[in-house]
C-alpha cells in the first residue's frame, strides 16, 4: 500500500469484484444488486464495485450498518453512479432494506473482511440471515463475513456465500472447514501483492505439484529399488481391511506389497501378486516402509505387531486401531519418519480433547498433534490437513463427502504407505496420498464402495501425470 497511490489496491480489488459479479449476474443491465456494507475497507471494496456495476445499468441499494463510518469515497462513488443507500437499523429504512435483500438478484457481502473479529454482531447477523433466506446469489467480498480468515473457524453467525471473490491471496479460512463451507466457489483476484507476501502458512498442492512428486520407475528399477511396502492390517474379524489396505498399497508406486497378518488368504484371493507372511512383522523380511493399523483389532498379537513395526528404522504409517494400540512414548522416540492418519475422533483421543473441538478448529489441532508426537499428521475429514513441525501445513484440495464410507481410510493408508516406500518424504507421501484418494473419490461413480476407490487410482494417477 505504501508504494502505490492511495486507494490503488482497493480500486484493483473493486474492478475484479465488479467483473466477477457481472459474470455471475449474466450482465448488469436491469439487474438488482444489494450491498451489505460494514464500516471498514471491506465495505469500501463492495461500494466501489457496486458503483461500477451501477454505471453499467444495475440497480444498486447499499444497506449500511453504520452510516457515519461507511467508506466515504465508496459511498460517494455509489451515489454519483445513481445508487441509493439505506441505514440498516433505523425503523424508517429497515423494511426497505429487508425488501432490497429479498428482491435482489445478487447480494454482496461487504460486512467485514480480514479486519473482522468474532462472530457477526446482531445487526450484521440479521442481514446475513436475510440474505440466506433470499433467492439471490450471495457473493462474499474477500471472505464470508463472520469466519476466521486465518484458521477456518466459525465462532458464531457467519454469511453463507455462493461464491467468494478474494483479493491478493487465498486465506486459510477459505480452504478449511467449517469456514470453507461458507465460502462457495472461490475466485482469486490478483491485485499485485504476490512479490510482497510472506511465506505461506498453508499450502494446497495442484496437479503439477503432485505430478512432480509422483514416483516413476526408471530403466534400472526392479521391485526392490521401487520399494517394498509392508502392510500390517486386518484380523480374523476384519479381513476386509487387509484387502483394502493392500489394494491401496498396490496402486501407490511401490514395487511390491508384503502383507503380514491373519488376512493372508483373503488378500491372496483378491491380489495374487502380494507377498504374504504369517509370522510377526519383525520376521517378515525387509521393507522400505510399514503401514500398521487398519482393522487390526486389539488382541495381544495386534499390540505386539504395532510395537514391532514402531521399533523398525524405516518410515511407518500408523492408522486406525494402530493409533489406539501404539505406545505414545515409542512414537515420540522414533528417529525414522512416522505418519499418523487419524480422523477427528482419533485425533481427539490422541490429544485428550473433544471431537467437536477438533472439527471446529482443525488447523490448531493438527498442528498440536504434529508437535505433541513429533510426527507427520494427516487429519482426515471434511477438510484433510497434513502437518509437520516447522513446515507450512498442507490442505488437500480434492475429495468429496462420498469418501466418508467404510474402508475408505484403509485404502488411503495403503496408498500413502506405498508412496513412502517408493521414497517420498513423509509430508509429500501424505499430501500426494490424500490428493489421489480425493480425486479417486470424485471420479468414482457414486455411491461407491471403498474397493472401487483403489481400482480408480491408476486412472487418476494418469490424469495427474498424463505421460506415466
Ligand atoms: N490489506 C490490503 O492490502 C487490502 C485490503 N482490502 C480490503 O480491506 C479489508 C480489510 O479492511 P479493514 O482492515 O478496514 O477491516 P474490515 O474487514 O473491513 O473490518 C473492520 C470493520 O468491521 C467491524 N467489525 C469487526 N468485527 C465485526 C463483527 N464481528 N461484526 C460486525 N462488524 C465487525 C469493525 O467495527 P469496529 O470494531 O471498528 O466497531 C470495523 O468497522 C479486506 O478484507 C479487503 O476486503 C482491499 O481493499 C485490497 C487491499
Ligand atoms: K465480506
Amino acid at each position: 500500500m505504501s508504494r502505490l497511490p492511495p486507494g490503488t489496491l482497493m480500486q484493483r480489488a473493486a474492478a475484479g469484484l465488479a467483473a466477477a459479479c457481472g459474470t455471475l449476474m449474466h450482465g448488469t443491465y436491469s439487474r438488482r444488486l444489494t450491498v451489505l456494507t460494514g464500516s471498514g475497507d471491506n465495505g469500501g471494496d463492495a461500494l466501489y464495485a457496486a458503483a461500477r456495476l451501477a454505471r453499467r445499468g444495475a440497480g444498486v441499494t447499499a444497506v449500511l450498518l453504520n452510516p457515519e463510518r461507511a467508506h466515504p469515497g465508496g459511498l460517494a462513488a455509489l451515489r454519483r453512479a445513481g445508487g441509493r443507500a439505506l441505514t440498516a437499523d433505523t425503523p424508517a429504512d429497515a423494511k426497505d432494506a429487508d425488501a432490497a435483500i429479498a428482491n435482489a438478484h445478487l447480494v454482496l457481502d461487504g460486512i467485514v473482511g480480514i479486519g473482522g473479529t468474532g462472530g457477526l454482531r446482531p445487526a450484521a447477523a440479521h442481514l446475513a440471515h436475510a440474505a440466506h433466506q433470499a433467492r439471490a446469489s450471495v457473493v462474499a467480498v474477500d471472505l464470508p463475513s463472520g469466519i476466521v480468515a486465518d484458521t477456518g473457524e466459525v465462532p458464531g453467525e457467519a454469511v453463507r456465500a455462493d461464491a467468494t471473490v478474494t483479493f491478493g491471496t487465498y486465506k486459510p479460512g477459505l480452504l478449511i472447514d467449517p469456514a470453507a463451507e461458507h465460502a462457495g466457489a472461490l475466485r482469486l483476484i490478483d491485485i499485485g501483492l504476490g512479490p510482497y507476501l510472506p511465506d505461506p502458512e498453508l499450502e494446497a498442492l495442484q496437479h503439477s505439484d503432485v505430478a512432480a512428486l509422483l514416483p516413476t520407475p526408471s530403466g534400472e528399477s526392479d521391485k526392490y529399488r521401487r520399494g517394498v511396502v509392508g502392510v500390517v492390517a486386518g484380523s480374523e474379524r476384519y479381513p476386509g481391511a487387509a484387502v483394502l489396505a493392500v489394494g491401496g498399497a498396490l496402486r501407490g508406486g511401490a514395487g511390491a506389497v508384503r502383507y503380514v497378518g491373519p488376512g493372508a488368504a483373503a488378500v491372496i484371493a483378491r491380489y495374487p501378486e502380494t507377498l504374504v507372511s504369517a509370522g510377526p512383522p519383525a520376521k517378515a523380511g525387509r521393507v522400505q516402509a510399514w503401514v500398521v493399523g487398519p482393522g487390526l483389532g486389539d488382541d495381544r498379537a495386534a499390540r505386539q505387531a504395532v510395537e514391532q513395526v514402531l521399533a523398525s528404522d524405516v518410515p511407518v504409517l500408523v492408522d486406525a486401531d494402530g493409533l489406539r494400540l501404539a505406545d505414545r512414548e515409542q512414537i515420540r522416540r522414533r528417529t525414522s519418519p512416522t505418519v499418523l492418519t487419524p480422523h477427528a475422533g482419533e485425533a481427539a483421543a490422541l490429544l485428550s480433547a473433544d471431537r467437536a473441538d477438533v472439527e471446529a478448529a482443525r488447523l490448531a489441532h493438527v498442528t498440536r498433534l504434529a508437535a505433541a508426537y513429533d510426527a507427520t499428521v494427516l487429519l482426515k475429514g471434511s477438510t484433510t490437513l497434513i502437518a509437520e513441525q516447522g513446515r507450512p501445513v498442507r490442505v488437500n484440495p480434492t475429495g468429496t463427502a462420498w469418501l466418508s464410507t467404510a474402508g475408505s481410510g484403509d485404502v488411503l493408508s495403503g496408498l500413502t504407505g506405498s508412496l513412502l516406500a517408493a521414497g517420498l518424504a513423509a509430508r509429500d507421501a501424505a499430501s500426494v496420498g490424500a490428493y489421489l484418494h480425493g480425486l479417486a473419490g470424485r471420479e468414482a461413480p457414486v455411491p461407491f464402495g471403498a474397493h472401487e476407490l483403489a481400482d480408480r487410482i491408476p486412472q487418476v494417477w494418469r490424469s495427474v501425470h498424463p505421460r506415466t
